[in-house]
């Protein structure tokens, strides 16, 4: 197989570029996906993949260049334009209505919901034709925000593929799902393949490039700079196309990760402690029973896990965002028995927070790069003087995080809104770390990043624990566990293991405890 030329291919980009004031997030972007076929698009944080689906999607229009949708020049110049034209996208923050069902949902995507009576049997027939061919079961009579990650997503795609859709667009499906979850995904990829889908697959993973795609289109700084099959790259091979290595070696060697440094401080006090914890969820379900967990000073530890079960409750907990509805948290001199317990308190005692909803709970998106820098860090001594702000040196500091994180911005005063997902997870990680807490809550600390930047964020975690951070990471991703973790809790099956030593624990038996396939001996 080589590049498929614009007659071949069932939908090609020509010479495509999209320039948002002054930043060019695509430049001369060619690129074409033949009839069956799954491309993986792959490059940095800001490299350019999401602006490609948002054109693609019809949100946004491209500057100059051509689409061709079977050869033809197309205008995708509406999200409706573009699900005509038989291309389907399910976003990397899924666009489903919490408080509804599945089914409504669906309804609702399709014009159904609100325009009369709905035929609710007729439309839960058609929906399970879509699911069945696609070898899902999903459960479409309850509400989206009872349902796991994976449900969801079964969900995005499903309502997606209602339509007759020949290009099935996914933008990083895989950041939320476990090992069972992952292989069952891609069992549809493929079986989407065989009816003569086209699928174009966004990732930062490259196990999941290698998993499934048959070919990877990789990107830097808005352009194209390599594409090839799959079965002729290597992983270094990516990574050197992704970061423009100057040689061999340095790609492989941000492929093979830094390797876990030797502890350097001894474990010293508990900084933060949970007796007995029960956490319910707001429909009264049981989230967390009978944990118990004592953090130490210079010590990482992992809540691993699948997505919803009962870690994002524990985090929130300890942050200050949740009580305990038994059982007691105490952290820095501070207990849930009393009536104080919030985030502005144990931020002040020196509690820094990376929350899993990045979008709701760690940015404003309105606001400049340097007003979110300040958000939790008012006190900082240094930014004020005489109760008024810095602006100078505020805008110093940002711009030096911008150059050390690689934040590809145009600068401290850009809009939030205006940096890719990734670029704006590291302006939360370089704001939440330069804090200097004494205890770290880092929920899902790397989601949606580049691997170099994980690499960076992996050092920079070992980093504050060697400095004697207590660190706590809720992780869904074995491989950054077994990289970063000292101790671990398996969360599983809304059952909680542990906390026990990474040391003793392989890979293998990790994923195999995560999915529920083996019991812990804990
Ligand atoms: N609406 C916008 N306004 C201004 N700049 C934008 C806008 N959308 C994207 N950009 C910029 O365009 C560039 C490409 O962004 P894009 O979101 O396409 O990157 P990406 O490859 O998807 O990154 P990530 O892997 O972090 O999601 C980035 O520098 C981003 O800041």
């Amino acid at each position: 197989m080589s590049v498929p030329s614009p007659d071949d291919a069932f939908i090609a980009l020509r010479g495509v570029s999209k320039r948002f004031a002054s930043v060019v997030a695509n430049r001369l972007v060619d690129l074409s996906v033949r009839r069956g076929e799954i491309v993986a698009l792959a490059g940095e944080n800001g490299a350019g993949k999401s602006t490609i689906v948002n054109m693609l999607s019809g949100l946004i229009e491209p500057d100059e260049g051509t689409i061709l949708l079977e050869g033809i020049p197309a205008r995708l110049n509406s999200p409706l334009a573009s699900v005509e034209a038989g291309i389907g996208t399910v976003h990397q923050h899924y666009m489903l209505v919490p408080t509804l069902s599945g089914l409504d949902n669906i309804a609702l995507q399709l014009g159904e919901l609100g325009r009369g009576r709905l035929d609710r049997a007729g439309l839960a027939r058609r929906v399970a034709e879509v699911s069945g061919a696609l070898g899902f079961d999903i459960e479409l009579d309850r509400r989206i925000d009872s349902l796991d990650v994976a449900q969801q997503q079964r969900i995005e795609i499903v309502k997606a593929m209602m339509h007759r859709v020949k290009l099935l667009i996914l933008d990083e499906p895989t950041a939320v799902l476990g090992a069972d979850d992952k292989r069952h995904l891609f069992d549809t990829i493929r079986r989407l393949r065989e009816h003569g889908t086209s699928v174009i697959l966004i990732t930062h993973k490259l196990e999941d490039i290698f998993a499934v795609a048959d070919r990877a289109v990789i990107m830097k700084a808005g352009s194209v700079v390599a594409q090839a099959d799959v079965e002729a790259l290597t992983p270094a091979a990516i990574v050197g196309h992704m970061v423009g290595a100057s040689d061999v070696q340095e790609a492989e060697a941000i492929v093979k990760g830094f390797g876990r440094a030797p502890r350097t401080t001894e474990v010293a006090e508990a900084l933060c402690s949970a007796r007995d914890l029960t956490l319910r969820r707001p429909n009264g379900s049981l989230a967390v029973s009978g944990l118990t967990l004592d953090l130490h000073a210079g010590e990482i530890v992992a809540l691993a896990g699948v997505d919803g079960n009962g870690q994002s409750e524990f985090m929130r907990c300890l942050a200050g965002m949740e009580r305990p509805s038994a059982g007691v948290v105490e952290c820095l001199g501070e207990s849930t028995e009393a009536g104080s317990w919030s985030p502005a308190l144990l931020r002040r005692r020196g509690v820094s927070h990376i929350p899993e909803d990045r979008r709701r709970f760690g940015i404003v998106a309105q606001m400049t790069l340097m007003q979110n820098y300040l958000l939790g860090n008012q006190e900082r001594p240094g930014l004020f003087r005489w109760g008024l702000l810095r602006a100078g040196r505020l805008s110093d500091l940002v711009a030096q995080r911008l150059s050390e994180f690689e934040v590809r911005a145009p600068g401290p005063t850009a809009p939030m809104r205006t940096l890719s997902g990734g670029n704006q997870q590291k302006m939360v990680l370089a704001r939440e770390l330069d804090y200097a807490p004494k205890v770290l809550l880092a929920a899902h600390p790397s989601r949606g990043l580049d691997i170099k930047t994980i690499r960076f964020v992996h050092r920079s975690l070992d980093r504050a624990r060697a400095e004697g951070m207590a660190v706590l990471v809720q992780s869904s991703d074995i491989d950054e566990i077994m990289a970063i973790a000292d101790r671990l809790i398996v969360f599983s099956g809304g059952r909680v293991f542990g906390p026990a030593p990474c040391e003793s624990v392989s890979r293998n038996q990790l994923g195999a405890w995560i999915a529920g396939q083996e019991e812990m001996p804990w």
